[in-house]
């Protein structure tokens, strides 16, 4: 498969002719869209959660500036919407700092699917005076155009970010999608945030895809709080939800609140800070809470907890310490600040709960935010590297007075302006029309506008500051993962990591008007997304698209066909194999051409080892005595990382390998990084067969949620697809869980084939867990049917 990298001319030069095995993309032989039935269509869009999606989406997509719905608030609301109104105007106007930094807050909304996060974001907006009215969906005025699928689907696509208010301290907000498809979006934001609230179903408690977030988080090292949501519903367990926090994360809560009562009689929580009880005076929305005194009957229990939040917070400090064991506990203020030290070293994670959904707890977690949660001042100053001695760390401190430093973290495609390139600013200022050094390329970018993003609407501003979150118009060449700096205090920011693509299917035009618009959609909607990449495959004249799963793709396909107006004829979803090697091997290799005028030669021994599963490709140089010219490594180099991209098997991409180049010769006249790149080249295919290749496959962790009435179905049908149960276990109403390791290959479709199983009364989730060895009698078929190129 010599899949070169898609270019626009390469893709404009594609047959329009569909090949054979390819099927109608609206024709009934197409593989069927994941289950969207037209009751759960109308379920979700009535739901006041997609109303939050439609408002952030449009936040993200094409310039849409409601009319101000006429407002009806308590006059809590009116005041706050008129502060904070005031406060953006003050911003405006003044163009410089209306907030101090250490009143901000970079914070992001993550959990499992369906935890509620999206309705958490737009509680947090009503509550915050940012949306006036929730439910307009309900009205019907949710057909925004920008993402159409997240409404019909009814799960979050894209992340989407807002700024509001609370307390005069400006939060930015960006809620996560909880797919695991669309994981590089919850990385892209854990990179540019501060801190984040971690969302749990408490009758689910801590679910596969909060584990994974957990971990990205754990990665960039993002303070955290934990919300158990969704207090309110059948079989919500709080207690077992904080257990499963220390047990299936590893992590260690600290109860700040309890709840009172549970399911239906779900009233409100106990505030172990302020040992007081908070309840809603009812839940609708704008419900009005007041402090009381704890019930009787919870006393002991609130008692007990706030014992255990206390020695854990005086541990952050001595003289809090010594006073507790002589039996002074500290007053409010030191157990908050205590609180907000652990929190922000990571030492512990607060934990609160509520219902978004019936409006209960919602503005105490607010509170927790800014009182727990860091400001940019309080992280460590943001390190990155010149762009000229990648060895050399620079420092930026989050100080408008520093060098400008930012990072691009999103792309998105807009109707008005081009497309957008969000921003966060980690240092300095940054002016609309000025120029800016775009440090990974070594390119002047000109800041075209610079908009502030609002949940339903945006603003034009003419400097962002310091933790900031802007929207960029008009960048030419910048893309996500790159940093944008002063020109005269150039750095780079450390990169994100982007997944690398797990499946893909071949996408042919189907007529020649089809064909342009299709590289112009390709191009653009790789630029937004990293995690999806697509290729020209010459030979059998097909383009190949890859992304991290079936819905990823079909999203993909959706936006080509109604964003772009490409009619295609799509092919069934592939894996992503990998190739690798099994032992040591070392090989010489010589290069040597001699055909009339200047020569070619390269002599190069180069050791092949194999790496840990995950590890990706290294190079190493042990040439010692100059046996190969430090001018002629990079050839080496070059020629070994391009052969990477093509296995000797079936052409699939080389993971988890060392090479070594241990020893060579050169020739004075005869020897160039051209003839060590070939020699490179030649290397690597003798080298890699000697090293006992193999091919490497996707296994997902899958978790299936089943009636016990067709466990057995469920199980003997994972058996059939070569999976590997781990465990059973029990979920509330009566429910089996069933936790096993399937290859990706065998899971195609398996949404259709569950619900056909348990009359749609099971559920499923999965997310890639390892890459492990195709057993060998299907790597023969595959090899069979991927003749390898040579490189
Ligand atoms: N009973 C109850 N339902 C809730 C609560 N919070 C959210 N829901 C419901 O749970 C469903 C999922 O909520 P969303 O806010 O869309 O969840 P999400 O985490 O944003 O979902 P994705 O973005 O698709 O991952 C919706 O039907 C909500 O109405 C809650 O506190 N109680």
């Amino acid at each position: 498969m010599a899949a070169a990298s898609a270019s626009a001319e390469s893709v404009m030069k594609m047959s329009s002719n569909a090949s054979s095995t390819l099927c109608n993309l609206s024709g009934s032989s197409r593989r069927p869209l994941p289950p969207v039935s037209h009751s759960q269509r109308r379920r979700k869009a009535n739901s006041s959660a997609a109303r939050v999606r439609a408002l952030s989406s449009s936040f993200f997509g094409s310039i849409r500036l409601r009319p101000t719905p006429p407002t009806n608030l308590p006059t809590l609301q009116q005041k706050q919407q008129r502060n904070n109104l005031s406060i953006f105007a003050m911003a405006a106007a003044e163009e410089k700092r209306a907030v101090p930094l250490n009143d901000y807050r970079n914070i992001g909304i993550m959990a499992h699917i369906d935890a509620g996060k999206t309705t958490t974001t737009e509680r947090i907006l009503y509550y915050t005076g940012r949306s006036y009215k929730i439910g307009e969906v309900h009205e019907g005025t949710a057909t925004m155009d920008w993402m159409e699928q997240e409404q019909e689907r009814g799960i979050t696509i894209t992340s989407a970010a807002t700024t509001t208010f609370w307390n005069k301290h400006r939060i930015n907000i960006i809620d996560t999608p909880g797919h695991v498809d669309f994981t590089l979006e919850v990385e892209r934001a854990l990179r540019v945030l501060d801190g984040a609230i971690c969302l749990f179903d408490s009758v689910a408690g801590v679910e596969p895809q909060s584990e994974t977030v957990w971990r990205q988080a754990d990665k960039y090292g993002v303070p955290r709080i934990c919300f158990v949501n969704k207090m309110d519903r059948l079989g919500a367990n709080f207690f077992r939800t904080r257990d499963m926090i220390v047990t299936n994360l590893g992590a260690k809560p600290l109860v700040l609140q309890i709840p009172v009562g549970a399911e239906d009689t779900f009233k409100g929580v106990i505030d172990l800070v302020k040992m007081q009880a908070i309840f809603w005076s009812g839940e609708e929305l704008g419900a009005k809470f007041s402090y009381e005194d704890i019930p009787a009957d919870l006393l002991e229990l609130a008692q007990d907890y706030r014992a255990q939040m206390i020695e854990t917070v005086v541990e952050l400090d001595d003289e809090a310490m010594e006073a507790y064991l002589e039996g002074v506990e500290p007053d409010e203020a030191t157990i908050r600040k205590l609180i907000r030290k652990g929190t922000i070293s990571n030492s512990f994670v607060p934990v609160l709960c509520g219902s978004a959904f019936k409006n209960k707890g919602v503005q105490p977690l607010l509170d927790a935010v800014i009182d727990y949660l860091p400001s940019p001042i309080d992280l460590p100053p943001m390190k990155g590297t010149d762009p000229d001695d990648p060895e050399l760390i620079i420092e930026r401190s989050a100080s408008d007075d520093e060098p400008f430093a930012g990072l691009a973290f999103k792309i998105m495609s807009d109707s008005y302006v081009g497309s957008l390139t969000f921003v966060r600013v980690y240092a300095g200022k940054l002016a609309a029309g000025s120029y800016v050094l775009n440090a990974n390329k070594g390119k002047k970018e000109r800041i075209g506008r610079l908009l502030e993003m609002h949940a339903n609407s945006r603003e034009d501003i003419k400097v962002a500051l310091t933790g900031d979150i802007v929207a960029l118009a008009g960048l030419k060449d910048t893309i996500t993962g790159e940093t944008l700096c002063d020109q005269e205090k150039p750095i780079v920011l450390e990169r994100m990591d982007f997944p690398d693509p797990v499946i893909k299917v071949a996408i042919e035009p189907k007529t020649k008007a089809d064909i342009d618009k299709m590289a112009v959609g390709l191009i653009k909607l790789a630029q937004e997304d990293p995690s999806f990449h697509f290729s020209r495959d010459e030979e059998i004249n097909q383009t190949v698209i890859e992304g991290m799963g079936e819905l990823h793709l079909e999203i993909i396909v959706d936006r080509l066909k109604r964003e772009y107006k490409v009619e295609a004829n799509v092919g069934a979803p592939q894996v992503n194999y990998r190739e690798s090697i099994s032992k040591v091997t070392e090989v010489k290799y010589i290069h040597k051409k001699q055909s009339g005028g200047a020569g070619q030669f390269a002599d190069i021994t180069v050791r092949f080892e194999p790496l840990e599963a995950g590890s990706g490709y290294e190079f190493k140089s042990e040439i010692k005595g100059g046996a190969v010219p430090r001018e002629y490594i990079p050839g080496v180099m070059k020629g070994l990382e391009e052969s990477m991209s093509n296995g000797v098997l079936a052409g699939y991409p080389v993971v988890d390998v060392r090479a070594v180049l241990v020893d060579g010769s050169y020739h004075d006249v005869d020897s160039s990084v051209l003839a060590f790149q070939l020699a490179a080249r030649g290397a690597f295919r003798e080298g890699i067969r000697k090293a006992g290749p193999q091919m490497l496959e996707p296994i997902m962790k899958v978790e299936v949620v089943t009636p016990e009435e067709h466990l057995g179905d469920v199980i003997g049908d994972i058996n059939s697809r070569r999976g590997q149960i781990n465990n059973f276990g029990d979920k509330p109403g009566g429910l089996k869980v069933v936790d096993a390791l399937v290859p990706l290959a065998e899971m195609f479709q398996y949404v259709s084939t569950l619900r056909g199983m348990t009359k749609g009364r099971a559920s499923y989730t999965m997310q890639l867990a390892k890459f492990d060895v195709v057993p060998q009698h299907i790597q023969n078929q595959l090899a069979a049917k991927e003749e390898p190129v040579a490189a």
